[in-house]
């Protein structure tokens, strides 16, 4: 299809225009001062719950305590999408180098020199990747794969809402962790195609 090249370029200012109009609108919680200001706390409690850092050592920890093959298998690959998913999204920020919108106070919990960049977001690419991860390989009662899935969807708008990030950001970031857990899946390593990976594991 031959699309209008004018025509594209003024669709993509607009998208950016209501971009950048409806993320000041949402960032609610943006300083202490803001109209939504005192759940700021509450914002910053649930960015925390997206970190890198307590998913990685988390996940790790587990690793180091269990004791069956299957729950190790499921562990490592955690692992690897954690990491996966800290790569691409440091590669993609460092690329785009697309500003953290204006009101964003840069307070946050331990970053990475490309944290400085906001597109995607890293919280969003991880809910969504952790999300689908939990949901394919853990047995839950639906109220908790709701929770599961609810959290995912509550820290995207919170990233929205303390300012951190723009509209597209998020979506975006969703998009990628979404796909993330589909190339997991593609590679999923086991004691077949890695041994090496279970075999260092298992000398303890
Ligand atoms: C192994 C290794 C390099 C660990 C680093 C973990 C770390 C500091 C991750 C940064 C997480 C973070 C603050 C991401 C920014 O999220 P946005 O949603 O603001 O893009």
């Amino acid at each position: 299809m031959d699309l209008n090249p004018s025509f594209l370029g003024i669709a993509l200012r607009s998208l950016l225009a209501i971009d950048l109009w409806l993320s000041k609108k949402l960032g609610v919680c943006a300083g202490e001062s803001s109209s939504w200001g005192s759940v700021r706390p509450l914002m910053k409690l649930l960015e925390i719950s997206g970190h890198g850092i307590p998913w990685l050592l988390g996940t790790l920890y587990c690793l180091c305590r269990s004791d069956s093959w299957a729950g190790r298998e499921v562990l490592m690959n955690l692992l690897f999408a954690l990491l996966l998913d800290l790569l691409l999204v440091a590669l993609i920020k460092g690329l785009v180098r697309r500003r953290r919108p204006a009101h964003n106070q840069m307070d946050m919990f331990v970053t990475l020199s490309v944290d400085k960049y906001s597109f995607p977001s890293g919280h969003a690419t991880r809910a969504a990747l952790m999300s689908r991860f939990i949901l394919n390989h853990l047995v839950l009662a639906i109220p908790l794969r709701v929770l599961v899935v609810l959290w995912a969807f509550v820290l995207g708008l919170s990233r929205v809402m303390l300012g951190r990030h723009n509209v597209t950001d998020v979506a975006f970031g969703f998009f990628l962790g979404y796909m993330q857990y589909s190339i997991v899946d593609y590679c999923w390593l086991s004691p077949h195609n890695a041994p090496v990976l279970f075999l260092l594991r298992s000398q303890r």
